[in-house]
């Protein structure tokens, strides 16, 4: 299996962004993840998740506040730097990429790369042990754009991995798994121990992965830490504008939640 020998922290200190001046659409937000932890980011659609993933990864500029990669701020290191410490997985699949499977995974390789050299023994190495570990070797040859949307997302995945990255960012890498590639993806995230910030719509398998969750509603947390402090039926309900009701499971002592409408 892959080893992913370093993990860093993030944080970020009181981020605001918005597409102009005085719409905010997320607002005073500070979090953390200390290196190797495992952060899930829940909230009801709209609320600001991928907006504030984009601040995480360096996709957008903070109109206010800041990320720290290790303590250094995320927009005084170079584009480069990030992308080889940070792989990010995002909802949007790029459908007609005209590319093989290994093709894809071998594109995270692309920050390792010096300049125009070709591909050496370990980037083909770690892009046969990404495929091998998503259990994608039998579609290597297949046209990108000819799988489905589960198969898409694991060689996604897979690409991300490819990339050795410390941090892996990832926007709802469940969608469109089915519930064991869901459990057998996020077991595989947390058996390769680099730091993750993912956002999840399923608040029971976010419990169960995450070491610390964040609730965000209207574009600010309303909670941030162990997920049996802060995922409480209060908490939820008002961040999804449903009735939830809280059980304590046997195995894990954590609250399970079950759901209606209020
Ligand atoms: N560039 C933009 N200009 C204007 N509005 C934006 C922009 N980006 C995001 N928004 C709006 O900000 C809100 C939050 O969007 P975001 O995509 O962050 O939500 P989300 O929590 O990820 O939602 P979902 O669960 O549906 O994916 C939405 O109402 C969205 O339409």
């Amino acid at each position: 299996m892959t080893t992913l020998p370093i993990c860093a922290r993030l944080e970020a200190e009181n981020l605001c962004w918005g597409p102009r001046p005085g719409h905010h659409i997320i607002a005073n937000v500070s979090l953390s993840v200390e290196a190797g932890e495992r952060l899930a980011i829940i909230g009801a659609n709209g609320a600001g998740k991928s907006t504030l993933l984009r601040c995480l990864y360096r996709g957008v500029r903070p109109m206010q506040g800041s990320v720290r990669l290790d303590g250094v701020d995320l927009w005084s290191i170079r584009p480069r730097e990030v992308a080889k410490r940070i792989a990010v997985v995002l909802q949007e699949t790029p459908a007609d990429f005209p590319f093989s499977v290994r093709d894809v995974v071998m594109m995270g390789r692309i920050p390792h790369r010096k300049g125009l050299a070709r591909w050496g023994d370990r980037d083909r190495d770690i892009t046969a042990q990404a495929l091998e570990n998503l259990e994608l070797r039998h579609l290597s040859s297949r046209q990108f754009s000819s799988l489905s949307g589960g198969e898409k997302q694991r060689v996604l995945i897979a690409r991300a991995l490819a990339q050795e990255p410390e941090i892996v960012i990832l926007d709802e890498p469940t969608n469109h798994l089915d519930i064991r590639h869901q459990l057998e993806i996020l077991a595989l995230l947390k058996d390769l121990g680099p730091t993750i910030i993912a956002t999840l719509h399923d608040i029971n398998l976010a419990a169960d992965f995450a070491t610390k969750v964040a609730v965000i509603r209207s574009g600010r947390i309303t909670g941030h830490g162990v997920p049996g402090e802060v995922l409480t039926a209060q908490r939820i309900s008002t961040a999804f504008g449903v009735a939830a009701s809280a059980h304590r499971a046997v195995d894990t002592s954590l609250n399970r939640f079950t759901f209606s409408l209020s």
